[in-house]
């Protein structure tokens, strides 16, 4: 018993290894060192990355660090890749909100360890370890919302760009700042806007490290709506409720819908063809679809 029960754990953990694997993009192969820059970023504390999943399948992830803008420091970067990996392990989760504590979104990499770590080998590996927990962000099978209040700079800015959608309160703003910190972005933000808002507007963002505003954003596609209030709580019940249209209904296909575009977005078209067929099988027939069709719904 005791030995079967040894097994059944060893397999999960392994299950959940080769997941984790094919679901982040850099490994040993790619001369990624995961364990020397956790050990590294474990060194620069300051701040904390919370998470607050709840009954109604919506999970709220919080960075909190607002004395400094709510940059990044070495730790929260560890934290933010165990909630990523809390979130891809919740079975019932439907929906995410990320925002920041003190009514701000992100200044990005706090400044102070981007100095401590700038030679080559540190930025690379710190480079390759954001880009797989974004990369994870983006792939996990929950509909995903970054509420942009203040400032969203740099790694900030690159952050939104793993959520599917973007909401803006009045008077926030988006800014790829890279250009003037003699960079480019590294967290895959780059990569990710090109595809959001297409190559000539990347181009213009990146290249002026442009400001860009609530209306612009809209202009631009990078954001969904302009939420009504900037107060803290008011932004948060409104970006609930703005998100709630996409999470109401049986997790199991709330999650097939997002992994079905999450394929499309992502893989070659015969791959994301073969990939939705695989999805659907998971809903055909399953408890939500028999019941629709009991019910006979009209769609009108
Ligand atoms: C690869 C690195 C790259 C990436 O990951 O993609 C990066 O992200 S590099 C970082 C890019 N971000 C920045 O350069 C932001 C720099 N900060 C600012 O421009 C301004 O602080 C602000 C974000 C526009 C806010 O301005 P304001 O409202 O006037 O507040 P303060 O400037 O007074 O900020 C309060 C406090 O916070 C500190 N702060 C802000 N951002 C950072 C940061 N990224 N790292 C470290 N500290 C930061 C700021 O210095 C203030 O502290 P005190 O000076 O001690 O008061």
């Amino acid at each position: 018993m005791a030995l079967a029960l040894w097994k059944n754990f060893l397999q999960i953990t392994m299950k959940r290894i080769l997941q984790q694997r094919r679901l982040s993009l850099y490994n040993g192969a790619h001369g990624y060192e995961e364990e020397v820059i956790k050990k590294k970023l474990q060194q620069f504390s300051g701040g904390s990355i919370n998470l607050s999943k709840e009954d109604n399948g919506m999970a709220i992830l919080t960075l909190n660090n607002p004395k400094l803008m709510n940059a990044f420091s070495g730790t929260m970067m560890v934290e933010l890749q165990e909630r990523v990996t809390e979130l891809e392990n919740w079975k019932d989760g439907k929906g995410l909100i990320i925002h920041g504590a003190g009514n701000t979104f992100c200044s990005g990499s706090d400044l102070n360890v981007v100095k401590e770590i700038s030679n080559s080998q540190d930025g690379m590996n710190m480079c390759m370890f954001m880009q797989n927990t974004l990369t994870r962000l983006m792939r996990l099978p929950l509909i995903s919302v970054a509420l942009v209040q203040g400032k969203a700079f740099g790694g900030g800015a690159e952050l939104t760009t793993a959520c599917d959608f973007r909401l803006m309160t009045p008077g926030s703003e988006i800014r790829f700042v890279h250009k003037h910190m003699g960079l480019v972005p590294g967290w895959g933000g780059g990569a990710r806007l090109v595809r959001i808002v297409g190559s000539g507007a990347a181009l213009q963002l990146l290249g002026a490290a442009a400001r860009v505003e609530p209306e612009r954003a809209r202009s631009l596609g990078l954001s969904e709506a302009t939420l009504l209030s900037s107060e803290e709580t008011r932004a948060l019940a409104e970006a609930r409720a703005w998100l709630s249209q996409y999470t109401e209904g049986p997790a199991a296909v709330i999650r097939a819908v997002k992994k079905v575009v999450a394929a499309g977005r992502e893989l070659p078209l015969e791959a994301a063809l073969r990939t939705e067929k695989d999805i659907f099988g998971t809903v055909w027939g399953g408890p939500a679809n028999l019941q629709a069709l009991v019910r006979r719904p009209k769609h009108k």
